[in-house]
């Protein structure tokens, strides 16, 4: 099953008639203040199964919180800077754990460059984590996410509380930008063009599988830059945002699908749709995170689609994939072995 993009006016709506006391959760978002933070909050303060949103950075949280609490939804809402326990009150009773801290982009860096400063932030949110929310599921969105999610892993193996199906690493955006630049392409609705990406969640590693898409058609020129368009679509606001940061409205908007789409799942109705997880699909390869479509449930990540048919061109793509996602995969599990 692909799930469609969605318009989040219309679930807001949808929702609005749909919430019950079953539906009613403990979320968290550590880095709440910062550029996808702030966004970030006001469309969970607007998602009617959360009933509870605790906001957390090192500074500007509670202003943010008391901000967002003023919108007319049915939830409370919290904010904590690190003194008194914040962290610690912000974690206790969370289900759902968002993490956007750490640095963004500026024009000329990878996402790998950010590596040496955000492993350490996140790698501390997960200890933390691991001991105040150890059965939370964790929505990893600072990058490297193909490094950052494995230094979650690792972290909560070492605490002896890793359950693999409930660690996310949030690819969404690069969903939604498939299905927005191919319908640019072809002249369409882009709620009604889904397209599955694979893969990791920087450069080469971002797999658009467009064979299995609406558009299989589409081919050379075209297709080469359709392609790149999807897997470099973050360079593109870096450059715009000229060293003031990379996307963060369209990162709200992604990590707030996925947050719901989890939400939905374990409150009975799985949706299916690509994130990145401790996955099989390459494992005897050396490769433990991949992302692929995955149906959400009760337990998490409960069930790991294949690729399904992928063409000679996609093929290709997917192998220079594996050969990044490796080291990526391979660089935060040796940060955490080093830096425990
Ligand atoms: N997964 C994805 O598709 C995407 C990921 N990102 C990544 O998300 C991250 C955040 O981006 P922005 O919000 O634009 O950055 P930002 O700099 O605007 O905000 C980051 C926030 O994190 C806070 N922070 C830093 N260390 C912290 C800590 N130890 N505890 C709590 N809060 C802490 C900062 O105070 C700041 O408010 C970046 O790493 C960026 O690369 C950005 C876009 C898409
Ligand atoms: O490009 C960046 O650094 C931020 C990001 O991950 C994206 O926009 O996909």
């Amino acid at each position: 099953m692909v799930l469609l993009p969605r318009n989040v006016f219309a679930q807001v709506q949808r929702r609005a008639f749909s919430a019950s006391a079953a539906n009613a959760y403990k979320v968290a978002v550590l880095g709440a203040a910062g550029g996808i933070g702030q966004p970030l909050s006001l469309l969970l303060k607007l998602n009617q199964k959360v009933t509870d949103l605790a906001l957390y950075d090192l500074r500007g949280a509670p202003g943010v919180a008391a901000d967002v609490s003023h919108v007319p939804t049915n939830s409370t809402v919290a904010g904590y800077l690190p003194d008194n326990g914040g962290l610690e009150k912000t974690l206790t009773g969370a289900e759902v754990v968002l993490i956007p801290a750490g640095v963004p982009r500026k024009p000329g860096m990878t996402r790998d460059d950010l590596f040496n400063t955000n492993a350490s932030i996140v790698r501390d949110l997960a200890k933390a984590a691991a001991e105040f929310a150890p059965k939370a599921f964790i929505l990893v969105i600072a990058n490297p996410v193909n490094s950052t999610v494995p230094i979650v892993a690792e972290v909560y193996k070492s605490k002896g509380v890793y359950d693999p199906k409930r660690l996310f690493g949030v690819t969404t955006l690069d969903v939604l930008r498939a299905s927005r630049f191919i319908s640019e392409v072809k002249g369409t609705d882009p709620n009604q063009e889904p397209v599955t990406v694979v893969g990791g969640h920087s450069g080469v590693t971002i797999v658009p599988l467009l064979s299995q898409s609406n558009h299989p058609e589409i081919s050379g020129e075209t297709l080469d830059a359709l392609v790149h368009r999807i897997q470099f679509g973050g360079d593109e606001v870096v450059k715009a945002k000229d060293g003031a940061g990379s996307a963060t409205l369209s990162m709200a908007q992604a990590a707030a699908r996925f947050a719901d789409s989890l939400l939905s799942s374990i409150s009975g109705t799985p949706v299916t749709e690509p994130t990145f997880v401790d996955s099989p699909l390459f494992k005897d390869e050396g490769i433990d995170f991949f992302s692929s479509q995955v149906t959400l449930g009760p337990s998490g990540a409960e069930q790991i689609h294949p690729l399904g048919k992928l063409n000679e061109y996609e093929e290709k793509l997917i192998e220079a994939a594996k050969v990044d996602l490796k080291k990526n995969i391979a660089k935060g599990v040796k940060f955490v072995a080093e830096n425990p």
